[in-house]
């Protein structure tokens, strides 16, 4: 999508590539449906001033806040004028891309309901969502505790002689504390509190609380609320009003507890449904599913952005060429580079996979089939911890692939570094999140004889000849092979898992043991989820991708699996499935793929379709004219507003004049 000035410095590189480049963009985006309505909301987004990003780095807190509750307005606004469909709405809040209380409400305050409400409740609380009558939040986490859910301390009591509930927190540490949208904007929240009935304490439930005016949105009385405070980086996640929360003794009806899987009487009676009670973490599990593909989304934008710059950007030179090389030329640069744009492309085809698996298990809860659910909470957690940590890092080096230029906000760099990174943390924080899977895995192997394992845990089911083949390889083509790739995976994983789980099951059980082990326990969970995504980024190569992009994906798959295996030689080497010589081999083929890759990483970057709006970064652009951008851009800058900068008078002149005493002068 070109959306330059004409010029195109990287026609050159474009001319060379070897695939179909728009199919590759429909592949990309989802589909020919999602690729038009991708289209058209990015370039709505673009054309219309009142979404411009122009400025948001140099905004104070204030302001980028205001203006980012203009932006969400207008695109409520817009939504509502065009008529757009609830996906095309989604794709234009992606596309105005700042974090705001939209996210929030869409993505966990319905999504919560919907999972735990009755059809009672869902038919009270959805419309006026849907239209936005009210906004909510998802007020989970408190000062005190975040990851650790069922020590959460605010409290739900039911009062039988008024049929209500009274919230309330008891300790300072019991203050809600980071739900976005909560600080400013919400009208509701979704409040997790401990239920108690008759003194008796229930455990953590969900209820619905009032906590702002729909008059004049004032706090309602007894709710004390506001923002947190400056958040890391300039822009980045500080359009986002991240909150605090406290209830003295607030009242809200019985009917505001969410009664899909537990229940209180007008009695007071507390009743379970037979569902599982983690049923009540669903909007979790939605949104770590949804988080995949985001992941695929941001790092895209650095590659994409960095490609493009080491198209551009020349440095030295050498005797067999004339002029100087440009820095994509370079093996370092590639090395560094092309796996990210291959990491690029695997998690997009995994989140492909994520949406369906979602679906799956949707389906299966409606039927009361609960089955899988253990398997799609380890699969959810698993792979939103790791596709956001390396996405974060791999922005970073993205950052500084770009050399100095990076750290410039122009680059785009910083600000979108400054907004992805706390994916490591919300949504569990991504340690925490391998211990999950850790657990699922450990449980998995406990029941292996009697339980076949199913889905991604499947494999262990083979644990015994895992454990005792090694890996065939013997030239470096035979790595050029799916199930030879796939094998040195689930042997390395289910190796990995085996020796922990042997360990733990020699000793006492204690809880210390398992802590003195979790180390490698997440080194595990870690080599399982590596396993997922590689064998769900082959799977998705083998069902029916286009004939004119599948070469090109197949060269990114094997870049992708090469540089996991070779970036975690250790772990495979110390499993003892794998030799020295073997990994040397697969980095000889590693090379290789660089060099297809060489040919088309323009255009490969060009496929995720990003316009020069949406990437914001003066050295991504799609035109390739990097410094003309870079030195007009500097005339936008606050501190050259004017010639003589401001404070010249008060602090620069007294130390240009006042040289009477100079102490350290000799002369
Ligand atoms: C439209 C949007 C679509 C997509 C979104 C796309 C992109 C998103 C982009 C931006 C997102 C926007 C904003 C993000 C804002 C952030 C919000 C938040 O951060 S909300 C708060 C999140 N908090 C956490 O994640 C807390 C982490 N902690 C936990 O999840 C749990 O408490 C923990 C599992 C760690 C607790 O452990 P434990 O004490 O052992 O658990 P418990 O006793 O409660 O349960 C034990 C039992 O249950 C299993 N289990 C745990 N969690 C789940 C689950 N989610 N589903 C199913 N099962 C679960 C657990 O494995 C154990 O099983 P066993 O008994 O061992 O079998
Ligand atoms: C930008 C942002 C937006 C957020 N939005 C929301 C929201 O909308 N709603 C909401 O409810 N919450 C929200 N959160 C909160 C977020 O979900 C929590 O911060 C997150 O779950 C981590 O919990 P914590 O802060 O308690 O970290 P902690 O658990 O205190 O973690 C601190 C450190 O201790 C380690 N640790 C903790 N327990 C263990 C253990 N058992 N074993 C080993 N290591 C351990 C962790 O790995 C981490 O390194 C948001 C957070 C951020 C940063």
């Amino acid at each position: 999508m070109q959306d330059g000035n004409g010029l195109d410095h990287l026609a050159g590189e474009r001319a060379m590539a070897q695939f179909d480049l728009q199919a590759m963009k429909v592949y990309l985006a989802g589909g020919q449906r999602e690729y038009e309505i991708s289209t058209k909301m990015a370039q709505l987004v673009a054309n219309d001033p009142v979404f411009s990003k122009e400025d948001r780095v140099r905004l104070a807190r204030k302001d980028l806040y205001k203006n980012s509750l203009r932006k969400a307005g207008h695109a409520w606004k817009t939504i509502l004028e065009k008529g757009l469909s609830e996906v095309e709405g989604l794709k234009l809040r992606h596309f105005v891309d700042e974090p705001t209380y939209t996210d929030l409400h869409w993505g966990m305050f319905i999504p919560a309901i919907k999972g735990q409400g009755t059809e009672e409740q869902q038919h009270k609380w959805l419309p006026l969502a849907y239209k936005m009558a009210i906004i909510g939040c998802y007020a989970q986490t408190e000062l005190g505790h975040g990851s650790n859910v069922q020590g959460l301390e605010t409290t739900a009591t039911f009062d039988p002689t008024t049929d209500e509930f009274i919230m309330h927190s008891p300790t300072v540490t019991s203050t809600k504390w980071w739900p976005g949208g909560l600080g400013k904007a919400s009208t509701h929240a979704l409040v997790y509190a401990r239920l108690i009935t008759d003194k008796k304490d229930h455990g953590i439930h969900a209820f619905i609380a009032p906590i702002r005016s729909l008059e004049d949105h004032t706090p309602l009385p007894n709710v004390t609320v506001g923002d947190i405070g400056v958040k890391f980086g300039n822009g980045g996640y500080n359009t986002m009003d991240n909150g605090f929360l406290r209830f003295d003794h607030v009242r809200i009806p019985r009917e505001n507890m969410l009664m899909r899987l537990a229940t209180v009487t007008k009695d007071g009676k507390y009743v379970r449904s037979n569902k599982p009670r983690q049923l009540g973490y669903g909007a979790m599990v939605f949104v770590r599913q949804g988080i995949v593909i985001d992941a695929s989304i941001y790092l895209s934008r650095a590659v994409t952005i960095a490609v493009r710059y080491s198209a551009v950007r020349r440095q030295f030179g050498n005797k067999d060429e004339p002029g100087e090389l440009q820095v994509i030329q370079y093996r370092t640069q590639q090395s560094r580079l092309f796996p990210l744009l291959a990491t690029a492309y695997a998690y997009r085809a995994v989140g492909f996979w994520m949406k369906s698996l979602y679906a799956d298990v949707m389906k299966r809860l409606n039927d009361n089939d609960f089955s899988t659910l253990p398997e799609v909470h380890a699969c959810t957690a698993g792979l939103k911890s790791i596709t956001t940590s390396v996405t974060a890092d791999g922005i970073e080096e993205c950052r500084k692939l770009c050399g100095g230029h990076g750290f410039l906000c122009a680059s785009g760099l910083p600000e979108l570094y400054a907004a992805y990174v706390p994916a490591c943390t919300y949504e569990g924080d991504n340690t925490i999140l391998l211990l999950q899977v850790a657990r699922f895995l450990l449980k998995t192997l406990s029941q292996v004889s009697k339980v076949r394992p199913v889905g991604t845990a499947a494999y262990l089911g083979n644990i015994k000849q895992l454990s005792t083949q090694n890996c065939k390889v013997s030239q470096g083509h035979d790595w050029l092979n799916t199930s030879v790739l796939l094998e040195a995976f689930e042997a390395r994983s289910a190796r990995q898992a085996a020796a922990v789980a042997l360990r733990l099951a020699k000793g006492s059980g204690s809880e210390a043991e398992f802590q003195e082990n979790t180390p490698e326990l997440v080194e595990s969970a870690r080599a399982h989820c590596q396993l997922i995504l590689v064998s769900k980024f082959i799977e998705q190569l083998q069902t029916g991708t286009p004939e004119g992009i599948r070469k090109q994906l197949e060269v990114l798959c094997y870049t992708y699996a090469f540089s996991q295996l070779i970036d975690n030689a250790g772990d495979f080497l110390a499993t003892g499935y794998v030799t020295g010589n073997q990994i040397a081999l697969a980095k000889e083929e590693l090379k290789h793929m660089f060099d297809k890759i060489r040919p088309n990483a323009v255009a490969l970057v060009d496929a995720f379709d990003h316009t020069d709006d949406y990437l914001g970064s003066a050295l991504g652009r799609y035109d390739g004219d990097v410094y003309t951008h870079l030195y007009k851009g500097a005339f936008k800058e606050s501190l050259n507003d004017t010639v003589v900068v401001d404070g010249y008078e008060e602090y620069l002149k007294p130390v240009l004049t006042q040289n009477l005493w100079a102490p350290h002068s000799k002369l």
